[in-house]
């Protein structure tokens, strides 16, 4: 059955709903390569197609051939280019599958109380981030937020100790053999130190931030951790989130950014990394 007909086409429930389908993929895939080069491929990749539909549309036989063989190839070669993302997203849809069926099963079937998640503690990281800034120490703290770090937190050292002010600082301090690299907080735990971040390579970033500020601005492009960065030549605290930076914040403003971006709910799918 049609809905309506806008000249030669016709219109049905099924078509609409296929559009609105299509519309919800391509965002989920532009939100997961959002803010990396793989963007830019991706929307040249859906001009590329746009132009081929027009090509076609116009029966222009020799370019439609072309484009055909391109699209093809290229679509081997985004399975390449994506295959990060790729990655992110089965592991998303397998684990937020798991996740909810756990705490259905245990919450509905097995009449088991859930536990909510582990409350994270803004104090001990602010109290740290002062002291570290007012010392010219330099730090590096990711805040995990949603997406699992797995693979940064393998990079570094293991600690999984509960957060605390002193522990953080320890790590941080000049001598200690942790220092170097950044430290990952999940739920409420120091989870490893030493660990390496991926580096931005967004050719907008000042040039005067050099790589700490690069590699907070890089975890926070790859996933939806919050990253304390403090910088050592300046002692200003500075916060990464979604592939933006604030620079230059007190500890007031750290405090209101943090609780705010970790209560929000992610604009983007859980991606383990
Ligand atoms: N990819 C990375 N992952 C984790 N830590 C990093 C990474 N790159 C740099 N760092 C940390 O940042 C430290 C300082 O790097 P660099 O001086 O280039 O940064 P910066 O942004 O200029 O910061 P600062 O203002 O503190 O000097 C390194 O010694 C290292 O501990």
């Amino acid at each position: 059955m049609f809905l309506l007909r806008l000249g030669f086409l016709e219109i049905g429930w099924l078509d609409i709903l296929d559009v609105a389908l299509v519309a919800v993929l391509l965002y989920q895939i532009y939100n997961l390569v959002r803010g990396s080069i793989a963007s830019r491929v991706f929307v040249g990749y859906l001009l590329v197609y746009l132009v081929y539909l027009v090509v076609k549309a116009l029966r222009l036989n020799l370019l439609t051939t072309i484009l055909e063989y391109f699209i093809s190839v290229g679509a081997l070669a985004l399975i390449i280019i994506f295959q990060h993302e790729i990655r992110r997203f089965l592991l998303l849809i397998g684990k937020s599958t798991n996740a909810v069926n756990n705490r259905f099963i245990r919450r509905w079937l097995l009449r088991q109380t859930v536990a909510d998640e582990p409350v994270l503690l803004l104090k001990p990281i602010l109290d740290a981030t002062k002291v570290l800034a007012d010392e010219f120490s330099g730090g590096l703290i990711v805040v995990q937020k949603n997406d699992d770090l797995e693979k940064y937190a393998q990079s570094g050292e293991p600690i999984n100790a509960d957060l605390s002010k002193a522990l953080l600082l320890a790590i941080f301090g000049q001598y200690s053999p942790l220092h170097d690299g950044a430290v990952i907080l999940s739920g409420g735990r120091i989870r490893a130190a030493r660990c390496i971040l991926p580096v931005s390579d967004d050719a907008d970033i000042p040039a005067a931030l050099g790589f700490r500020h690069r590699a907070g601005i890089g975890m926070s492009e790859a996933t939806d951790a919050a990253v304390i960065v403090i910088s050592e030549e300046t002692g200003r605290i500075s916060l990464a989130t979604d592939g933006e930076m604030a620079l230059n914040l007190n500890i007031s403003e750290l405090e209101n950014r943090l609780q705010v971006y970790l209560k929000q709910p992610s604009n983007r799918p859980v991606r383990s990394v």
